[in-house]
């Protein structure tokens, strides 16, 4: 059974359809990229999955249950766990208290809290950097950040937005070698990202939207190879390099 299901995703905002009949599959312990350009319905793709919005139609099978209507923190204590594109931490406070509010949401306790973001923070090698305020953090180190507040609930699911904008080619590197080794740690990941050879090596299928529609699936080198992909999203010029 797939671990994320999409059967004929639809939402409409008023006049405006932004995610039109969208049917996907993520196999567990899959990384499955969500690619398409501005607008073209990604992240509203990615709020109905989170239980952010209500779909006005289709099917949403998590783990083989339908959850189209049940709240964030419903689908947290099932398993699902997302980042955001903009990344807002508690600014005050130090790395590990920001990683301990994710960690609550499995554990009353306060101790177990502490030794599960440690050990997030350990995975991520952000150790050393648990007593810092979050607001004095690099980018690279916010993004790690949210991953961790995210990897802190114990997901089965994780739904990635954007983790890799702004960072250095070394970063995204370092940010590629993290995620699929949360995949083989037994996580599976719903990716969208708009750099494309982060994408590529990072996964298994890539799904393109256009208009909320979907235009192509399939392995990450037949999509990038794709006349429709390439007219609609990656240009000519991406094609010939
Ligand atoms: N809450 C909302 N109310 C009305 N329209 C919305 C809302 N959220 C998104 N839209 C519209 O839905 C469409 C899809 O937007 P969405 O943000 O999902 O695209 P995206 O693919 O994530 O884009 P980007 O790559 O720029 O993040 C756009 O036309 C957007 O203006």
């Amino acid at each position: 059974m797939a671990m994320l299901e999409l059967k004929n995703l639809t939402m409409d905002f008023g006049g405006l359809r932004a995610v039109d009949n969208l049917s996907l599959n993520i196999e567990k312990q899959a990384i499955l990229g969500l690619i398409g350009p501005n607008g073209a319905g990604k992240s509203t793709a990615f709020n109905c999955v989170a239980g952010v919005y209500k779909p006005t139609g289709g099917e949403i099978l998590f783990d083989g249950e339908n959850i189209v209507g049940q709240k964030p923190w419903n689908l947290c204590k099932k398993g699902m766990a997302r980042t955001f594109q903009i990344v807002k931490p508690f600014g005050t406070k130090s790395v590990l208290y920001n990683v301990m509010v994710g960690a609550f949401a499995r554990t009353d306790s306060t101790e177990q809290a502490r030794r599960d973001a440690e050990e997030v923070l350990e995975f991520l090698n952000m150790a050393d950097k648990k007593d810092l305020r979050s607001s004095s953090l690099t980018i690279a180190d916010r993004k790690r950040l949210e991953i961790a507040r995210a990897l802190a609930t114990k997901p089965k699911l994780l739904l990635l937005d954007e983790v890799m904008a702004g960072l250095r080619p070394t970063e995204v590197d370092e940010m590629i070698a993290i995620i699929k080794q949360m995949r083989d740690n037994g996580v599976t990941v719903f990716v969208i990202e708009h750099i494309m050879r982060a994408i590529m090596a990072l996964s298994d299928e890539i799904v393109v939207i256009h208009f909320g529609k979907k235009i192509c699936s399939g392995e990450p080198q037949a999509v990038a190879c794709d006349e429709n992909v390439i007219k609609a999203y990656l240009g000519e010029d991406y094609a010939a390099a």
